[in-house]
């Protein structure tokens, strides 16, 4: 399309605990950035940290993401943004979720009017299923055990799907549904990603699922880049049915779509030539929200704590994730997982504050704590492990547990040697960081083990001690970098770049050249250095102590996984 000189773009976030979006122009900076926060802003919902809980089954009211997309571009509208300059969307969603369209979707997507609430016109009636599963769910182990049984093993899944089976993938996820609720499953005229979901909002139409996002379900063969037919005949007894209800992915990371529904022209201004580029899921969003470079590493510290590669190579393995690159033929994403991020953290934190809803006591005594709790060199390592809910890496049970190490692992209560909250503030930084460090070696091959840049970004990135420690542990070569406006959003930033590129690239334009030319453009200026770099034997060999124990570290989380019955305090 040809350029206009005050073209803007949108990146939408439909994340665990907000609905985000971020506007760029076509130099990419961010100019305005909007929120809805669901258990503040939505509270008829009650949902907490975004979600219901109810047992191991984890789940939040579709509704409720309709009405937070009205009130954010009202708060928006209300902010005097310009929407009459928006060329392109794009953006993300949580990963795994799946939305339930009902037959009459596709009618009442087509009809909006303005003066109706998307709420009004589409709760209930557009959906067999009032609710999402969300990626935290647990309750799908016999799924996931049935789908590694349906080609063979974990280590075949992982092959052909990029992963092993997870319960929170959306395969299980609609097996469940189709065993439990099989009038749902059969009532259900087509089945949307969280990320294809809020786009098909946009399009009035159903949109397609993108090509990174469909690796998130336990179903897509990426190798020859089709539903695997074996994974398809176990969740449905009709497999071309069930690919119906999913569609076709789109491959093309770029391709516009359609232009946006009269609902957001006529409700909101947007143009009528505003197009709509695939959103993908929040993970491989957050990929395209600056260059990265070889051995570059990415830890997102959303409500899920997760750690990003992009290689080459499609090298699988049961411990890691493969995914599709959202833009870029060739490339895959590696990713490492974890349930028990900020909440873990949020529960240490409420602990030692003096004053609510502050991080400055954790920051501070994070930051006075020694590596590893050791004030003298002799002192036994603290190591703990914290999951309020069950973990995905390792596969532990929920619970806390506390030990000291020196060289010989002692499990030890609160109290004594260990001063509960204060000693835990530090440990559960280092012990996260510790299992992405381990995790994450063979990733890293290439520069023995370490990452050149850190980039940090998800809410948890505004916290310097947590920086500092995911420097140290990792011993970046070059440093902990931050985007120096907008490091929160960043998958919605990523899905704005995506949406540019998607609308102004050249013929054969790739993500990455596209990304480069008018990253450098600037000068610069985009990032900061928020930790310096450490090269071998800098550091006061810091990196070092930590991967001392590496080793008593993985035989602790060993202990845990075995203590099956949940044992913890
Ligand atoms: N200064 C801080 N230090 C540590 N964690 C923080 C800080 N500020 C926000 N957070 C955490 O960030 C989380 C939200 O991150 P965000 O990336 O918005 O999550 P999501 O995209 O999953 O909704 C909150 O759960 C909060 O605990
Ligand atoms: O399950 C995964 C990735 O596999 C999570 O990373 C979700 O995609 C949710 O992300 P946040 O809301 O924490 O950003």
């Amino acid at each position: 399309m040809e350029p206009r000189p005050d073209d803007l773009f949108l990146g939408c976030d439909l994340s665990t605990q907000q609905l985000k979006i971020v506007a760029i122009n076509s130099s990419l900076q961010t100019i305005h950035e909007a929120a809805c926060h669901f258990d503040n802003d939505l509270p008829q919902y009650k949902t907490t940290s975004g979600v219901h809980v109810n047992g191991d089954e984890i789940a939040a009211p579709v509704e409720m993401w309709i009405a937070a997309l009205d009130l954010v571009l009202q708060r928006m509208k209300d902010e005097g943004f310009e929407f009459g300059r928006v060329r392109g969307i794009s953006g993300a969603g949580q990963q795994h979720g799946s939305v339930y369209w009902s037959r009459e979707a596709e009618g009442l997507l087509a009809a909006l009017e303005k003066d109706k609430t998307l709420v009004e016109q589409l709760s209930p009636k557009a959906f067999t299923h009032p609710i999402s599963p969300n990626w935290q769910d647990h309750s799908t182990s016999r799924e996931c055990a049935d789908h590694e049984a349906a080609v063979g093993s974990a280590e075949k899944l992982a092959e052909i799907t990029g992963s092993k089976a997870h319960e929170r993938f959306t395969g299980p996820q609609i097996l469940k549904l189709r065993r439990n609720r099989p009038e749902v499953y059969h009532e259900t005229y087509r089945i949307s990603l969280v990320s294809s979901f809020l786009s098909s909002l946009f399009l009035g139409s159903i949109a397609p699922i993108d090509i990174a996002d469909v690796c998130g379900m336990n179903l897509w063969d990426i190798s020859s880049n089709t539903y695997s037919q074996r994974l398809v005949s176990l969740v449905s007894d009709n497999p071309g049915s069930l690919i119906q209800k999913l569609g076709i992915p789109e491959t093309d990371g770029g391709r516009l779509i359609d232009y946006i529904s009269p609902y957001f022209v006529h409700r909101y201004g947007f143009p009528t030539d505003c197009c709509v580029v695939p959103f993908t899921g929040d993970n491989p969003a957050t990929l395209l929200s600056f260059p990265l470079r070889p051995l570059d590493v990415i830890i997102s510290l959303g409500t899920s704590t997760t750690l990003l590669v992009t290689t080459p190579t499609y090298i699988t393995d049961p411990g890691y994730h493969m995914f599709a690159h959202p833009t870029t033929p060739g490339l895959y994403m590696a990713m490492l997982c974890y349930k028990n991020g900020a909440l873990a953290r949020l529960g240490v934190r409420d602990a030692v504050s003096k004053v609510k809803d502050t991080w400055d006591e954790f920051t501070k005594i994070a930051l006075e704590t020694p590596v590893l709790g050791r004030e003298n060199a002799d002192d036994p390592a603290k190591l703990g492990f914290y999951f309020p809910l069950s973990e995905i890496i390792p596969a532990a049970p929920s619970g806390t547990w506390r030990f000291l190490s020196n060289g010989e692992l002692e499990e030890v209560q609160p109290g004594g040697k260990w001063d509960v909250p204060r000693d835990d503030v530090r440990t559960i930084i280092e012990s996260q960081a510790l299992s992405m460090r381990l995790r994450s070696q063979p990733l890293l091959a290439q520069g023995a083990g370490r990452p050149g840049k850190i980039w940090v970004v998800g809410g948890g990135s505004s916290n310097p001690a947590i920086n500092n420690i995911i420097g140290q542990v990792f011993g970046a070569r070059e440093g902990v970098y931050k985007l120096l406006k907008g490091a929160a959003n960043a998958c919605a930033l990523g899905g704005a770049n995506k949406a540019a590129w998607g609308v102004l690239r050249k013929k054969g334009e790739t993500f990455e050249d596209f990304m480069a030319a008018r990253w450098e453009a600037e000068g610069g200026g985009r990032s900061e250095r928020v930790v310096q770099g450490m090269k071998d034997g800098e550091g006061d060999g810091i990196w070092e102590k930590y991967g001392e124990v590496l080793g008593v570290f993985e035989e602790a989380e060993r202990r845990v996984v075995a203590s099956k019955n949940g044992q913890g305090h």
